[in-house]
């Protein structure tokens, strides 16, 4: 391992916060300090001993700031190796060693942010501050890089240590942190220049990495990216497990569609619906969801649009649930729901959908646009002769919601703004319709009467005859196959309304 201890500096921050004890420690440890304009200037009226990098290269800052560290004397004394070749080449030109480089780069996305003046935003392209941290990152092997301020107690702790004498492995780290430094500033300004097109390239990047205790099995590994804290506020519990976080999302995503409506609760396993209800009141919502089907129910996923309440705590405590989410919980609530240690309790602050989705496959990337089309009274086109009533409409596009959440192929049998069952994951519709049916009568309701919602289309009028044969009285779907006039022809001559919305909602 080769240690090398730091003799010299280039500091050149945007940000002065938390410089003055880096640079104090450096100087008590006799480093040389050289500078850029704004940064000599903050050290010197510190009294801090520190040279300008104009006296180094002989040149001023020019161009407004667009060139100022840009020059062999400060990019050699970076880019040398430690060896006799290099240091021969220094010594010919003049050109000090830089052991220890600290940048703070322009605040690119921060400017973003706050204007929209492009000529404002392209300024805040930082060059010379990139071009250092590159240098130095790729040089790590002889010198120290320090990327930004999140590095800064690190370098701290470095110098406190061994008195400013570094590793390979502590360097080698910190070029690691700059390179996630630069490729994310990149990002940043690959992502402006993009603005709505379609990008020619798929660049993601994420911060704040969350190792989770594994992936979807114990013998995987996982990991979460994201700012998960502007979304919920975990109250209670352990960890959320890798499953746990999907069946979060799966959760979000269907409340989201009732998130300004009525009391509504849902209950999810595996990322699907067993129960989805509304009522006048959340422990009234809560009955309903949970009764839509009492054994998936345990171990759910719980999720309401509508506070927590006192009342609805003590039932739902009755269940083993994983995780239960909502806007808020009564103080008496909390104290009843807390009780359990480990379940999961997320105050949701916002209900969020991404605007478009990615899933890994084969040897590449899939992207779409979030299915964010939702139904309403006006897109539904009635097909038959008997018209769904306002009760069955409402019906039918809760109905359709639940469907649209659901695992293709799926079928959703709700009756009073209650899913009464569903089948879904089906390789057919048929299937997945004699799963639902099944499912209700097991769990004691009665079809008759039921609206019926499908994901896709009917290709024959198989569904449309065994629903009919079960009680459904109304149904609703995309519509779009060649043989639609044959389910509607049963409809007619069986007395059942159905409605058209022409949108497909597949959900693999
Ligand atoms: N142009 C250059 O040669 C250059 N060299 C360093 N910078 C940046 O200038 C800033 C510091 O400037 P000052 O010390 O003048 O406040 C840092 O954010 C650093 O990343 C530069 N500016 C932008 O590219």
């Amino acid at each position: 391992m080769k240690d090398i201890k730091i003799k010299s500096a280039l500091l050149s921050v945007f940000s002065k916060e938390g410089l003055e004890p880096i640079a104090k420690k450096l100087n008590e440890l006799g480093v040389q300090l050289l500078s850029t304009g704004g940064t000599y200037q903050y050290l010197a009226d510190l009294d801090i001993p520190v040279q300008k990098v104009e006296d180094l290269t002989s040149y001023p800052s020019i161009l407004d700031g667009r060139v100022k560290t840009l020059h062999p004397k400060v990019f050699g004394g970076i880019l040398a190796r430690r060896e006799p070749g290099h240091q021969g080449q220094l010594e010919n030109y003049d050109i000090p060693e830089i052991d220890l480089v600290i940048v703070d780069l322009y605040p690119f996305e921060q400017t973003v942010r706050d204007t929209k003046n492009e000529d404002e935003i392209i300024e805040k392209i930082d060059i010379g501050g990139i071009s250092l941290i590159r240098a130095a990152a790729k040089n790590f092997q002889d010198v120290v890089v320090v990327p930004s301020q999140n590095e800064y107690q690190y370098l701290q702790q470095l110098l406190e240590k061994r008195h400013g004498v570094t590793s390979l492995e502590e360097r080698k780290y910190l070029a690691l942190k700059s390179f996630e430094v630069s490729s994310q500033y990149d990002t940043a300004i690959q992502s402006y220049f993009s603005g709505a097109q379609p990008q020619s390239q798929f660049v993601m990047n994420y911060t704040g990495e969350k190792q989770l205790r594994y992936g979807e099995n114990p013998h995987q590994e996982g990991y979460f990216y994201g700012p998960l804290e502007d979304v919920f506020e975990q109250l209670n519990g352990k960890e959320l497990s890798y499953n746990n976080l999907v069946d979060v999302d799966a959760a979000v995503q269907l409340m989201a569609e009732f998130k300004d409506d009525k009391p509504t609760f849902a209950v999810l396993k595996h990322t699907n619906a067993c129960g989805v209800a509304q009522a006048d009141s959340v422990l009234s919502a809560w009955q309903k969801a949970l009764a839509g089907d009492p054994v998936s129910a345990f171990g759910g996923i719980l999720i309401s649009n509508t506070p927590i309440d006192k009342a609805t705590a003590e039932e739902i405590s009755n269940l083993f649930y994983e995780v239960l989410i909502a806007p808020d919980f009564d103080l008496e609530a909390l104290k009843i729901l807390k009780k359990k240690k480990k379940r999961i309790l997320l105050r949701i602050k916002d209900f969020y959908r991404p605007a478009k989705l990615f899933k890994c496959l084969l040897n590449g990337v899939l992207v779409q646009d979030t299915d964010l089309k939702k139904e309403t009274a006006q897109d539904l086109e009635t097909v038959t002769e008997v018209a769904p009533n306002e009760k069955q409409i409402g019906d039918l596009l809760f109905a359709n919601i639940c469907a649209k959440h659901l695992k293709s192929n799926t079928i959703a049998l709700v009756k009073n703004r209650q899913l009464i069952a569903m089948g879904c994951g089906q390789t057919s519709r048929v299937d997945a319709l004699k799963q639902a049916i099944v499912k209700a009568r097991a769990f004691g309701f009665d079809i008759e009467g039921a609206v019926m919602a499908s994901d896709a289309f009917f290709p024959f009028p198989d569904c449309v005859e065994i629903a009919d044969e079960a009680g459904v009285k109304a149904v609703i779907q995309p519509g779009g196959s060649i043989k639609d006039q044959d389910s509607i022809d049963y409809c007619n001559a069986h007395g059942m309304a159905m409605v058209l919305t022409g949108v497909r909602h597949f959900k693999h």
